[in-house]
């Protein structure tokens, strides 16, 4: 508890300074019963010490006696959250540089209730000027990310020991903020039991990305077949088959109608076109934009040929109604929590009961877990955070992007680059001590983390072309034509960088 909330204290004095109010400082800790509440107090009679104006708002009768102790000693304020109080005291509590929020740790069972709940509530309407999360937002589910509203927002978390699964995981994620860890001793132990919730680094993206060798060929860079738009949506197979070329595939075969195939070879001069079948292919990529009774048979064509062949798969949009009745892990579905929803619905366990779009929004990591699970597919579900989940129920959460991506055609990048990266990765995955041997995964488990990959190539473009914006808004197309700088620096980092 020491390490923790001493870590935590130094977080705050940082940001303090960055924000130039540190000296004189009002902090305010929201403190509940249980050990949570224990290292806010902690923390806040470290301040205290630092000449900082500390107070503590109990939430409950029986608050951690030590570390009261030591707050009191300190020479910080206490109030008690009474019934009646908690908008009065709420409105006194935003009026501070920092509000600590030390309500609800890892032990909660459920929600903010009562005062502690209306206070939150009034506090999340004030927006105080910065609120730092004790180890994680009150009310969110350390293990699964779900939220019991109302949460007062963080900008950051102190977390301790190992960034938990629902800090990494909407909507959880969405309410910590940045997150910053603070080691307390227990790191091995954390890693020998392995993580819930995996997160690639940009080491990792680096050791695994495809590197062209001297002998390599544009055939041995892997072949990828894309039956993608369609009349209606000619802009998704336009989108997808140019982010594949750009991600690094040695060849591109669009399969589509004539229509299309202009419109895509335009931009894409280096794709190549067939109305029907494309001959040899590593890996498909189907679905995105497919639309109408010709373009359907297309990519139910391809799919069957795929499975014959035991070739990787991905499919997206119109392709998730075209799966067989069990996937093999190197099938990759891409699915919006929309469409997600949707595919939950058409299995025979779930079938007759309704999951909706909302339903997976508020519990991702449980629907992404169970369709992968059903369908015997790898699943990236796409959003804020983009999870993906194996079969057997290995997790990776990437959430490096911006919401200037929430954008219509940022998806079609995304199965793209996606399709690019399974095209070139068909066999490095599986050897046994190539890289994503290296990342401890078992081979079915390995697809999930080719789909990690391409998210957070994705995630990254989308930040380095907002950049080149000022941090403005994008377009599909900027986020696409920053995919090989991704790459090409990742590489680079990884070179500079590695054992
Ligand atoms: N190894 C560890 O476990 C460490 C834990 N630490 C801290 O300890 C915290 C976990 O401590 P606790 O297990 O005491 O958990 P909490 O601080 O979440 O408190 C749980 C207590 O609150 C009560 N409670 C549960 N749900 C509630 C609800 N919805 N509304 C109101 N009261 C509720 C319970 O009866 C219990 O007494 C972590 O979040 C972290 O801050 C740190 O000190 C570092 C080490
Ligand atoms: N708020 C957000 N922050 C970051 N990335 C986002 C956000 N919303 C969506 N994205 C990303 O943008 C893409 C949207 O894909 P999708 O919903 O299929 O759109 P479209 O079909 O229009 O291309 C996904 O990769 C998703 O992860
Ligand atoms: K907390």
């Amino acid at each position: 508890m020491q390490r923790a909330s001493y870590g935590l204290a130094q977080v705050v004095v940082r940001e303090l300074k960055a924000r130039r109010r540190l000296a004189g400082a009002g902090v305010t800790v929201l403190a509940g019963k249980g050990n949570n509440g224990g290292d806010g107090l902690f923390a806040a009679a470290l301040l205290a010490r630092r000449g900082m104006r500390t107070t503590a708002i109990l939430a409950a009768a029986d608050v951690h006696p030590e570390a009261l102790a030591a707050f009191t000693a300190a020479g910080g304020r206490t109030f008690r959250l009474e019934p009646g109080n908690a908008e009065e005291l709420a409105v006194m509590c935003a009026g501070a540089d920092v509000v600590i929020d030390a309500l609800l740790g890892t032990g909660a069972r459920g929600g903010l209730r009562d005062d502690s709940a209306e206070l939150v509530a009034s506090l999340q309407e004030l927006r105080p000027r910065l609120v730092v999360a004790c180890d994680l937002p009150s009310g969110v589910d350390a293990n699964t990310g779900e939220v019991h509203w109302p949460v007062l927002d963080a900008d950051m978390t102190v977390t301790f020991g190992g960034i938990k699964a629902g800090l990494m995981t909407d909507p959880g994620e969405g309410c910590a903020g940045r997150i910053e860890l603070v080691p307390i001793g227990i790191e091995e132990f954390l890693r020998a039991e392995g993580p819930e919730v995996r997160r690639m680094t940009a080491l990792d993206l680096g050791s695994v990305l495809p590197k062209p060798g001297r002998r390599a060929h544009k055939y041995s860079r892997g072949v990828l077949g894309v039956v993608a738009g369609s009349p209606r949506f000619a802009g998704a197979a336009v989108l997808s088959v140019h982010a594949a070329a750009l991600a690094g595939t040695g060849m591109v075969r669009y399969v589509g109608p004539e229509s299309a195939a202009g419109l895509v070879l335009a931009p894409t001069p280096e794709a190549l076109w067939e109305s029907e079948d494309p001959g040899r292919v590593q890996a498909w990529l189907l679905g995105s934009g497919v639309d109408g009774e010709e373009q359907v048979d297309r990519a139910r064509t391809a799919a069957a040929a795929a499975l014959t062949a035991d070739l990787p798969v991905v499919a997206d949009a119109g392709a998730l109604s075209l799966l067989p009745d069990r996937c093999p892990p190197h099938w990759i579905l891409t699915p919006h929590a929309g469409e997600l929803a949707t595919l939950l619905g058409s299995l025979p366990s779930t079938g007759e009961v309704a999951v909706t779009r909302d339903d997976v929004e508020s519990r991702p990591l449980h629907f992404v877990r169970q369709a992968a699970r059903e369908t015997g597919a790898t699943v990236l579900l796409k959003g804020a955070t983009t999870l993906v989940a194996s079969p057997s129920g290995v997790v990776f959460s990437q959430s490096e992007g911006t919401a200037w991506m929430a954008t219509a055609g940022s998806g079609d990048v995304l199965a793209g680059v996606l399709g690019a990266l399974v095209a070139q990765s068909a066999e490095a995955v599986k050897e046994d001590d190539g890289a994503y041997a290296r990342l401890g995964l078992n081979p079915e488990d390995r697809w999930a983390a080719v789909a990690a990959v391409a998210a957070s190539v994705h995630g990254r473009a989308g930040v380095l072309a907002s950049a080149d914006f000022a941090g403005g808004p994008l377009t599909a197309s900027a986020i696409m034509a920053a995919v090989p700088r991704v790459i090409g620096s990742l590489n680079a980092e990884y070179d500079r960088t590695r054992p």
